[in-house]
């Protein structure tokens, strides 16, 4: 290794192999070694190295990498999903459940509400512990599930596979691993072509997922005559003007967050007020300050808000509103005007034109509210890399290194061979 390289252990949990990437300086990829055997986990970073947080620079990365990885996954989308249209064509799907964990929740939830909206197709996402009684009361003849789980190792995902399967219904899995466990337990794989992230805090991983989810329903909506080609095209060029925005969003993100640094940072609690499409989006948000920052973060659709969470208005709570329903501009200034006379901390962040408030972050949006995720996202993803780093803190460094395999929320990935 010469001097101008660096050595960096991407931070990921190995039980055989530890896989180290030489970079050079401009994080290109010079050479890989796997070395064997350790028994030991171990979370090492370039703080650790005293060289700077290479995490929050990795993380940043692949964020930025975002709208690449929209823009490929949209070109390629007539190969992409060949294999769910050779298992589905023709088959008569009325409703499509989603499952998934974390931020694969947030996804389909996202997913759920695109399917419904725009395409007019039933469809509820939840969270594998939630599925209860659900399975029985479904039709396995024209019900699809789809499993989402970017690594491919989550087990409640996992077990909801093998229940749904257990009951004839045809699942799909979503990852962005073939050979992992919830790929080899899925009827037919899907690939989330995000490429590898070694990062615990997901970004690009997610919105591929978001987007991956959202194609898969008008790929079966198109061949099973739902959607027609106007209609297509009229989808995909929002999300086209959508990812064309987002270099100039980052830049815009990246330049509020570094003038409200301190006091965005120093927060101890956020809270997330969004609507429609916005709230989703908005619980993803949340999850990715909550896991870098390692405080609460907690997102409410801007109505349920008003109804005793009020309560939590005080000088010290600070308030993020996303404001994405134009119905809902007004009511949602008189609220933002009243936490700021009570002592909060608020920002606004928007993609919506002429939202009306002071002082808001806008952004770029497609005129459409299902691309919320790839607008109005990119801030707390930004927000999670320049507040950790501001904090001091690692952005991949779990609090409890130990959490998953203590708690058995994840399979072993197979070793490399
Ligand atoms: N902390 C992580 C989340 O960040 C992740 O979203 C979730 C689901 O992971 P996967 O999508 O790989 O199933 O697992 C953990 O809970």
């Amino acid at each position: 290794m010469d001097s101008a390289c660096k050595l960096v252990y991407h931070g990921k949990r190995v039980e055989k192999k530890i896989k180290l990437i030489i970079i050079n300086e401009k994080n290109e990829s010079l050479k890989n070694i796997h070395i064997k055997p350790l028994k030991q986990t171990i979370h090492l970073s370039a703080m650790d190295y005293g060289r700077g947080n290479l995490m929050a620079e990795k993380m940043l990365q692949y964020l930025e990498e975002q709208p690449a990885v929209w823009n490929r996954i949209l070109e390629n989308r007539s190969q992409l999903f060949q294999p769910l249209e050779k298992k589905f064509f023709e088959r008569k799907i009325k409703r499509v459940v989603l499952v998934g964990s974390g931020s694969s929740y947030n996804a389909s939830l996202l997913a759920a509400q695109f399917y419904q909206e725009m395409l007019g197709l039933e469809a509820q996402a939840e969270v594998p512990a939630r599925i209860g009684t659900l399975p029985p009361l479904l039709d396995p003849e024209t019900t699809l599930i789809f499993a989402v789980s970017q690594s491919g190792l989550s087990i409640s995902t996992i077990q909801a596979i093998h229940l749904f399967r257990k009951l004839g219904f045809t699942v799909a899995g979503f990852t962005a691993d073939e050979s992992s466990p919830v790929a080899g337990a899925c009827d037919v794989h899907q690939l989330i072509d995000c490429g590898d992230e070694f990062i615990g805090p997901k970004t690009k991983g997610m919105t591929a997922s978001v987007l991956t989810l959202y194609l898969a329903g008008m790929r079966l909506c198109s061949v099973t005559g739902r959607l027609n080609c106007e209609k297509e095209a009229t989808v995909c060029s929002k999300f086209l003007r959508s990812f064309a925005a987002a270099p100039q969003n980052i830049a815009r993100c990246k330049e509020f967050c570094k003038a409200n640094l301190r006091n965005l940072s120093e927060q101890p609690f956020y809270t997330i007020i969004s609507d429609g499409t916005g709230y989703a989006a908005a619980c993803e948000g949340a999850l990715k300050i909550l896991e870098t920052l390692c405080v609460p973060a907690y997102s409410y659709e801007f109505e349920e808000y008003l109804h005793g969470i009020n309560n939590l208005i005080a000088p010290g709570i600070c308030n993020l509103f996303v404001p994405v329903n134009p119905a809902n501009f007004q009511w949602m200034w008189k609220l933002d005007d009243y936490c700021r006379a009570n002592g909060c901390s608020d920002f606004v962040i928007t993609s919506a034109p002429d939202s009306g408030f002071t002082n808001a972050l806008e952004l770029e949006g497609s005129g459409c509210a299902c691309t919320q995720p790839f607008e109005t996202l990119l801030l707390f993803q930004i927000f999670s890399v320049l507040g950790s780093e501001y904090k001091g803190m690692n952005c991949d460094k779990s609090k409890f290194p130990n959490f998953c395999s203590l708690m058995e929320t994840k399979a072993v990935r197979r070793p490399v061979h």
